[in-house]
Parts: structure tokens; sequence; C-alpha cells
């Protein structure tokens, strides 16, 4: 299968450590990193960490496109990112002794012609060999109902589809007559879309079945240290696993879904796709960046997962429960 993956809104993740975030007081950094990132480019560096091949396409600002750039040529991602006047916008991320906190900003306003231009080319690498992941918020200027519009053209081309962002793009690309195959929202974002609280699993469970009915094939909720949900068919089941050291909580969610594409790459049945991208992510959580442990490491996770179904618990692919 043929992967890529598209981020119109990438972020160079700026991440601050301090020993104790306080509002309205000075703060000492104690650390200070920067790296690519943003949804989609975090996804493509997790998968290249794999060893899967990934296309990574997007709109880039000239300014400050080396890190991007770097990051592609050091793991062979297939630079296909549109170049636009101006940066990519720089996020926020404040790691103290308890949180993370994220302050993300817009993005700079983009041009109409240059978001069709790089919609035209994602639609012409698309074919039904091909599984494309739409990641993140969409910067100004482009049409909140782009990731509408773009699912129903890749997928007439018989591209699989995954989605994974927020707010009225998420909102229209799920009421619209062709939803996404495989959506990956976290509770709050399932939250927004349903329109009233979603604070346990059995309450995404409920809610996450409405996305079934409305034609999505697999529906992941994440749940941060609680695990995810996978819902698929009549399948419905919980994966969790207990992180040894949490390093960075940011592209949790990212090296999650770069789980499921590897999963569903490899044809994995559900409890083993929940096997291995939980894996992923919490494989993740011990690294800076968007980067994967070995692959050795991965797989052992991956043997810890605690899967439970229907109120049923089995154990995790090594026979281990947690
Ligand atoms: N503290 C944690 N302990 C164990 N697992 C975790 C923890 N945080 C995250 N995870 C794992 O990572 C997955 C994704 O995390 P989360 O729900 O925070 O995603 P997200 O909100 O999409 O994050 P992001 O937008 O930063 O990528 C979770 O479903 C869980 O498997
Ligand atoms: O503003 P968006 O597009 O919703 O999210 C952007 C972002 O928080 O997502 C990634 C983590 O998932 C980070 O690399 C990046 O800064």
């Amino acid at each position: 299968m043929r992967i890529a993956t598209v981020s119109f809104n990438p972020a160079i993740d700026q991440t601050i450590t301090v020993d104790h975030l306080t509002p309205g007081e000075v703060h000492r950094a104690r650390a200070v990193r920067q790296n690519a990132g943003g949804k989609g480019v975090n996804v493509a560096s997790c998968l290249a960490d794999w060893g899967i091949a990934v296309t990574a396409f997007g709109l880039l600002g000239r300014d400050n496109a080396e890190s991007f750039q770097a990051l592609c040529a050091e793991k062979q991602i297939v630079d296909r990112f549109l170049r636009i006047p101006g940066a990519t916008r720089v996020n926020l991320k404040i790691v103290d002794d308890r949180d993370t906190t994220d302050i993300n900003m817009d993005g700079a306003t983009v041009d109409a012609v240059a978001v069709e231009r790089q919609s035209a080319q994602i639609e012409d690498f698309a074919g039904s060999d091909s599984l494309i992941v739409l990641s993140g918020s969409l910067p100004p200027g482009c049409p909140p109902d782009l990731y509408a519009g773009l699912i129903a053209r890749l997928r007439k081309k018989g591209a699989r589809v995954l989605l994974d962002t927020s707010g009225t793009p998420l909102m229209l690309a799920l009421q619209g007559d062709t939803p996404p195959d495989i959506v990956k929202p976290n509770l709050r974002e399932l939250a927004d879309w349903a329109g009233e609280p979603v604070a346990t699993a059995d309450d995404a469970q409920r809610v996450a079945a409405r996305l079934l009915a409305r034609g999505v094939d697999l529906v992941v909720v994440s749940m941060g240290a609680d695990g995810a949900l996978f819902l698929s068919g009549t399948t419905a089941l919980t994966a969790r696993l207990r992180a040894e050291s949490v390093t960075s909580t940011v592209g949790a969610g990212d090296s999650m879904v770069a789980g499921l594409v590897a999963a569903l790459s490899d044809g994995l049945a559900l409890p083993d796709i929940a096997r291995l991208s939980t894996a992923f992510a919490v494989g993740k959580l011990g690294l800076a960046g968007p980067n994967l442990p070995g692959r050795d490491a991965v797989r052992a996770l991956m043997g810890k997962v605690t899967i439970a179904t229907a109120g049923r618990t089995e154990a995790g692919g090594a026979g281990e429960t947690t």
C-alpha cells in the first residue's frame, strides 16, 4: 500500500522545560528544543522509523523550511510539500513537573490557489492502493470544508482516508456524504463533534458508534493515559499500556495514527491493530520529538498491551496482562 501524509498547517514545535508552570510568574527554562512537527509530519516521521515508505504533502513556509527538509532527508520521507511565501508557524509546548501545556498558533494566511494546487497533487497521488492521512488544523485562508471536499475526491479515486483533526473541519468532514474510512478523535474532539460531554470509555463507545453508523469503518478514540477505544463493525475494544517513562506526550496521538497505518498496511485484525498502535504511542512517549524506539522495543511493548473487549479481558500478544 502506498502511504501519504498531508499537513496543511505544519508547525515547528518549540518545547520549553520549566520546573513548575505558574501563570503570571517568571520562569527559568531548564531546556529548550525545536523540531519539525505538526500532526502529519509526526505521523510520517514515526512511519519512516518503522520502515514504511511515506510521502509527505502539505504547505511549507519557504523562510524556515530547513528543519522539515532535514527530517525528510534523514528519514527518507518523500518531500512533496508545496513551498509557500512566509514562515511556518512555531508552536510552544511547555513541559513542567506535572503536564505539557500546548500553545498553538493559527499559522500564516495561505493562498487559495496554493491550497488547490497541493490538493490536486494529492489527488494525483491517490489510487486504490493508497492510504492517505489527513492531519491537523487548517491555517487561515483554507476553507473549513477543505477536508470534507478532499476526502470525497480521494475516495472517488479509490484511496482509503484517515482523518485526525478537530473543530469545524472535523464536523464538516463527518457530516458530508462521503466520510473518511478511519477517524482518530481524542475525547475532547469527540465531545465537540457530538455536542455532549464524553468523559468515560462507555460514553466514548456510545458516541463513536454513531460515527460507524455514518459510514466510518474504524473509529479510534484516544484517551491519554487511559489508553484508547477501537470500534469497527460490531467489535469494540479498549487497549491500554502503562508508560514506563514519559519524556514528552506531544505527538502521542500521531504516533498512534502511524501505528494504525502500519497495522492496516499489514492487514492486521482489530486486536492487533489496537496492540500495535498502542505500542507506537507508548513507545514515542519515552522519546522527545516525533520518534519511535527500535522495532524490537515496539514489538516488546505490543506484547504487553492489555486488551479488554465487551467487559472481558484478553491477554496481550505475549501472554501478559497488566
Ligand atoms: N501518560 C500516558 N500513559 C500511557 N499511555 C499514554 C499516555 N499518554 C498518551 N498515551 C497513549 O497515547 C495515545 C494517544 O494519546 P492522546 O490521547 O493524548 O492523543 P492526542 O490527544 O491525539 O495527542 P496529540 O494531539 O498530542 O498527538 C493514547 O491513546 C494512549 O495509548
Ligand atoms: O494546531 P493543530 O494542527 O491541531 O496541532 C498542532 C500540534 O499540536 O499537533 C502536533 C501534536 O499532535 C504538534 O506537533 C503540533 O504542534
